[in-house]
């Protein structure tokens, strides 16, 4: 099994530049805004307004993304509605394409106004053209003045917005709001996706997601790094369908090594997720004084002393850090655990150990066997040492820097979460919701990544699917109990089992007959 090559990329704005700039060098230039322009005004059309006789209100902006906002405003006038253009920048002092299309736009009779106008007048939609990719994202200035005040003014309304190319205010590379952002209810992005849309505050401010590509035909175009985790990657990296001649040792054995006095709870839970996501055997080393020797509701796990996980047949995965809390009686079981030969998942406070002992995080760079990280943006602030908000200001950067530091595999977890591997290749999930922000998800997703690597999945495949599996059960519980207030990760287990299970035998259940 390969992870598929057809995959969705994703490109910063540097790429998204050159890709500009390549285009312009053609012997036959596209014209880009003005294709830009008519795509969005194109989708707008036919998937929002559905006809003509609406009144629109369009911003636009200084630069291009203005431009594009023009060109939008043109179609929709000319095919029946009331357009309405509130500009904020200098006619005279617009680059060269957003002036032609300011042109054109006066061309058949269209005004602009400096404000947005007063009364009770009621919209049909909002188009956001204030800013795309050249929102400033290098010092963070932030939105102020007028700009701010529309887009507080649009959030308002209960009218929809279609954010062109990016939500004003999103910042396209690492998905921070500078100031204040846009929040669309549809995104026309063009050329190529971007991280911003997918990571960080981009879920929130974004809205269903719709490319237009614009065709663009290079000779030479850009070599993808990063790409989207969506349903289409999941679904060609699944385990195979069960052969019928197999037994629990096909499956694997997956082994846990945490759950400290008080935090037993939480290598209990990345067991059971270990076990109902398809483990052959999965055993837990219990670090807590008074350790259950069983877990009555869950009895098929195995419970161990810690010491008797090294002396186990062979291990396919071992997964240290769920409740390992960070006491001196931690410190040696963890540096055992960096130098198994088995793949090695690294989570919760395993990570808060190696970001404070330098021998350890050495151990970890040096290992042979495979190793998964799975830190949430406070404990990859550890390992980096420097701040939460440092990272989560540069999540795509942080978690590259993580995967390069530590030649490791990396999952930066929270609102789009990130997958790194050692090579540098990105991948940005897309599934998920706030109702996993709960305890114990976290210690659910290192368990399903585990049964994944013991059922024979490679590191790449196991994390990428974990993390998207994880994610798409939220999103099921969510539909099912029509909000996403609640959920406990146990229910993120049984949700994720059941779609593994759909997912994998979507074509019947091989091997088993009718009756006759
Ligand atoms: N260049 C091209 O070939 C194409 C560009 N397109 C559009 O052009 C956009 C990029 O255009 P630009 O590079 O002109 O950039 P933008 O139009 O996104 O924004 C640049 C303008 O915003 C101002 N600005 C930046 N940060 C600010 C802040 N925090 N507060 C206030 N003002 C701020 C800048 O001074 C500049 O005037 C794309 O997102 C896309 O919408 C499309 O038409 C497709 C083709
Ligand atoms: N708002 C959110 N949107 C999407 N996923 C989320 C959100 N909040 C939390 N998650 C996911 O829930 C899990 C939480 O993990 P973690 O913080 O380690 O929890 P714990 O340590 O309690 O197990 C991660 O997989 C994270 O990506
Ligand atoms: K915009």
């Amino acid at each position: 099994m390969q992870i598929m090559d057809t995959a969705d990329p994703v490109f910063s704005t540097a790429e998204i530049r050159d890709i500009e700039q390549q285009a312009a060098r053609l012997p036959k230039p596209p014209r880009l805004m003005e294709k830009a322009g008519l795509a969005a005004a194109q989708v707008i059309r036919d998937q929002l307004l559905k006809g003509p006789g609406h009144q629109i209100l369009v911003l636009a902006g200084p630069g291009n993304n203005g431009g594009d906002a023009f060109v939008v405003a043109r179609y929709l006038q000319e095919w029946g509605n009331t357009v309405t253009v509130v500009f904020g920048g200098d006619g005279n002092r617009v680059p060269p394409d957003a002036k032609q299309a300011l042109q054109a736009w006066f061309n058949i009779g269209g005004d602009i106004c400096a404000e947005i106008p007063d009364g009770d007048r009621s919209w049909d939609a909002v188009i956001d053209g204030l800013f795309g990719i050249g929102l400033d994202q290098s010092q963070h200035r932030p939105i102020e003045g007028k700009y701010r005040e529309w887009i507080e003014a649009v959030n308002q309304m209960a009218t929809p917005i279609v954010a062109l190319d990016i939500p004003s205010g999103l910042g396209s590379d690492d998905g921070c709001i500078y100031g204040i952002a846009i929040h669309a209810t549809l995104t026309i992005t063009f050329i190529g996706l971007k991280p911003g849309l997918f990571t960080h505050s981009g879920p929130e401010c974004c809205g269903t997601i719709v490319l237009r590509d614009l065709d663009i035909q290079l000779p030479a175009p850009p070599e993808p790094h990063t790409w989207l985790l969506n349903h289409k990657l999941a679904q060609s990296i699944l385990p195979p369908v069960r052969r019928a001649n197999s037994h629990k040792g096909t499956f694997g054995n997956v082994a846990i090594l945490g759950g400290s006095t008080g935090m037993t709870g939480a290598a209990l839970l990345a067991g059971r997720a270990a076990l109902h996501l398809g483990a052959g055997r999965v055993y837990l080393g219990l670090l807590a004084d008074n350790a259950p020797p069983v877990d009555f509701s869950q009895p098929e796990l195995m419970l161990r002393p810690p010491s008797e996980l090294f002396t186990l047949a062979p291990l396919n995965c071992l997964i240290v850090g769920p409740g390992l809390g960070q006491s001196a009686e931690a410190l040696p079981w963890l540096e055992k655990a960096l130098t198994s030969d088995c793949t090695l998942i690294v989570d919760a406070d395993a990570l808060n150990l190696i970001a404070q002992h330098s021998p350890l995080a050495k151990k970890l760079s040096q290992r042979n066997a495979s190793t998964i990280l799975t830190p949430h943006p406070a404990e990859a602030a550890r390992l980096l040492n420097t701040g939460t908000a440092a990272v989560q200001q540069n999540r795509m950067n942080a978690a590259l820097q993580i995967a390069q530091q530590f030649n490791c595999y990396v999952v930066l977890k929270g609102a789009g979460s990130i997958c790194c591997l050692p090579g540098g290749k990105r991948y940005l999930n897309t599934s998920g919701n706030p109702a996993l922000s709960t305890a114990g998800t976290g210690d659910v997703l290192a368990g399903m990544m585990g049964a994944l690597i013991a059922q024979g999945l490679k590191p790449d495949q196991a994390l990428l699917l974990a993390v998207y599996l994880h994610g798409a059960a939220a999103n099921r519980w969510v539909q099912q109990h029509h909000g996403m207030v609640g959920m406990v990760a146990s229910e993120v287990i049984a949700e994720a089992r059941l779609l593994l299970n759909e997912w994998v035998y979507r074509n019947g259940i091989n091997g088993v007959k009718p009756l006759l």
